[in-house]
């Protein structure tokens, strides 16, 4: 009988072994195919997903939404309709205001479109409204702070040009401040806050990438909201920063290198010539804001052979083309034109320009000296500490008129005449000058824009000349001073009421405010009127206002000291050793030699 053995384990080769083999096979093929094909979808799934999130940390997108601020909604176009519904018609009981190019009226658009809103209306043909109307959009764009009125939307009903504002409830601070309409505007903290905003939303332009000048800071361009928050508005003098810019006209295939800045490339723009109907329609706006019209070959080559009511003009497209090529640090040929046409066509638009102000300097002075004879002896008094040896920067674009006085013999008091006469401008008479000047521009079909650099007293002198590139961030620094000035004072900068000797003492803010200086009474300039006053605040803020008055632009300091220096981040500032805003030497020189030329 056959014994029992235990069969051995069985060799590998053994039929057993391959019955329990195929039997394990059998088993792992069933099972490992699933697991398998399990494990390597999670592993793809894995991959994919470690794919994805690296290349989105790498992003620039990913980069720019973590760091950079959210975009800002699109503009809205509001029909004609919905703003004269909004207005009930521009009713004259909804009108808020009126600026240099049009009125502005309260409206009421639904909560999803804006609710209460500020409407301006542009004065329709005005050739410098539709300037200013197109810079308006074009920084709105651009431009997001809480220091900054915001651009809603705007409306384009053929040469009917409107923009939409939020509606700031307590207006300008020159009717709040200068005409006594706001009480609360009496606290000195309120005052104060209001200089700190103002100081802020400077500070916030000129710290953009591409730096905005205003160009025309003065209390009617400060807007208060129904906490008193003061923002900036009108933006239609606004232009991107200038400084050294090689351009180099060239032919097609050449390049053109930027150093450093582009705003003078926006400037190099202007003297595109553009039709004087306009800008195209369709490119206008936020619809489609791509940058091709002004670089387009045709377009350039268009361009001079335009018709004889043609303007200088700086388009939305522009600015948006030469931010685009910032990065690049090159900016692709924009003139097909030849260098000796352009230069010429310049030359020739600026001496339309400056003959048509020559003109006007020489009207108002035969005007000023024919009534006002009395006033000489008090000019020259306001002015002995402001008026250096050398012309003054606003006397630039009437150099020659000015130089034959002189040789006439009454040099000081013609200068100073001509100060008077520049200073003394009322808010009201400037504004009917600058609608003026829109006649002008029409009749002899050139922007009078270079001489169009802000208000008169809030100005400052090398934005008078003619060379764009004198006009930097510390020209809003000055006029920041002088608003500081304004508003712990609450007088206005030119005030020329009250007895003979009140007007010799004080008539000129800025003149007063040096004098006491030098007399260590700065106090004496702080309005008597003011409440809960924190007097070592308000002199601070006058010896701020004096170094923003310096007349070197280098001298004075940059908005974000300025902002340091009020707020107590940074110590405050010695008086200037000089008060004289007179304009520095090189400016003269500078354009004497574009005159000779
Ligand atoms: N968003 C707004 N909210 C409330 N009121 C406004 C608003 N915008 C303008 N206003 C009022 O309308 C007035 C006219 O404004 P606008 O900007 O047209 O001209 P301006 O700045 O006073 O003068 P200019 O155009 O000559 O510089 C302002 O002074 C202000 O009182």
């Amino acid at each position: 009988m056959p014994s029992r053995t235990l069969p051995s384990p069985a060799p590998v080769n053994s039929p057993f072994s391959s019955s329990v083999a195929s039997h394990h096979d059998r088993t792992t093929t069933r099972i490992v195919p699933p697991l398998a094909a399990v494990g390597f979808s999670l592993f793809i799934t894995l991959s994919i997903c470690f794919c994805k999130f690296n290349r989105k940390r790498r992003s620039p997108a990913a980069v720019t939404s973590s760091s950079s601020p959210p975009q800002k909604p699109p503009l809205h176009e509001f029909s004609y309709s919905s703003l004269r519904k909004a207005t009930s018609s521009f009713s004259p009981e909804n009108r808020l205001g009126q600026g240099g190019f049009g009125s502005v009226f309260r409206g009421t658009l639904s909560p999803s479109s804006g609710g209460n809103v500020a409407v301006k209306v542009m004065d329709s043909g005005s050739l410098q409204g539709e300037r200013e109307f197109q810079n308006e959009l074009f920084f709105a764009g651009k431009l997001d702070s809480p220091h900054v009125v915001s651009v809603i939307g705007f409306s384009r009903r053929r040469s009917r040009l409107i923009l939409v504002y939020e509606l700031m409830d307590n207006g300008n601070l020159q009717d709040a401040l200068l005409l006594r309409k706001s009480p609360e505007l009496m606290i000195w903290n309120r005052r104060f806050l209001v200089a700190i905003d103002i100081a802020k939303g400077i500070e916030y332009l000129h710290s953009l990438n591409l730096p905005v000048i205003h160009g025309d800071l003065k209390p009617s361009n400060i807007l208060l909201d129904r906490f008193f928050s003061a923002k900036i508005s009108d933006f239609g003098l606004a232009r991107l920063k200038s400084e050294h810019v090689e351009v180099k006209v060239a032919s097609e295939s050449d390049e053109v290198n930027v150093v450093e800045d582009y705003g003078s490339v926006v400037e190099e723009v202007e003297s595109v010539v553009t039709n004087t109907t306009g800008y195209d329609e369709s490119n206008f706006g936020f619809t489609d804001q791509s940058p091709v019209p002004l670089s387009s070959p045709e377009m350039v080559a268009q361009a001079p052979m335009a018709s004889p009511e043609t303007v200088v003009s700086v388009s939305p497209e522009m600015g948006e083309k030469v931010e685009k090529k910032k990065s690049s640090k090159k900016l692709e040929c924009c003139f097909s034109l030849d260098e000796e046409k352009e230069k010429g066509k310049k030359k020739k638009n600026r001496r339309m320009v400056r003959d048509w102000w020559k003109d006007e300097y020489r009207k108002e002075l035969a005007k000023r000296m024919k009534k006002k004879k009395k006033k000489k002896t008090l000019e020259s008094e306001f002015y002995s500490d402001d008026v250096s040896g050398s012309v003054d920067q606003r006397r630039r674009g009437d150099e020659e008129l000015y130089r034959k006085k002189r040789r006439g013999g009454s040099s000081n008091s013609i200068g100073s005449s001509i100060d008077w006469w520049l200073d003394g401008l009322s808010g009201e008479q400037w504004r009917a000058r600058r609608r003026n000047s829109q006649d002008s521009v029409k009749s002899c079909g050139v922007s009078s824009t270079p001489s169009m650099r802000g208000t008169m007293c809030y100005v400052a002198p090398e934005c008078c000349g003619n060379n764009i590139d004198d006009v930097s961030e510390k020209s809003d620094v000055y006029s920041y001073g002088v608003l500081l000035l304004v508003l712990v004072s609450g007088r206005r900068p030119l005030e020329v009421t009250g007895p003979a000797s009140e007007i010799m003492l004080r008539a000129n803010l800025m003149s007063w405010a040096r004098k006491l200086a030098r007399r260590g009474r700065l106090g004496d300039l702080i309005d008597e009127k003011l409440q809960l006053l924190d007097k070592e605040q308000a002199v601070l803020c006058i010896k701020v206002a004096l170094q923003c008055l310096q007349k070197s632009p280098v001298s004075r300091p940059s908005m974000k000291d300025v902002l340091e220096m009020l707020t107590g981040a940074m110590s405050p500032p010695d008086l200037p050793t000089e008060f004289s805003p007179s304009p520095q030497t090189r400016f003269s020189f500078k354009t004497r030699r574009k005159h000779n030329r």
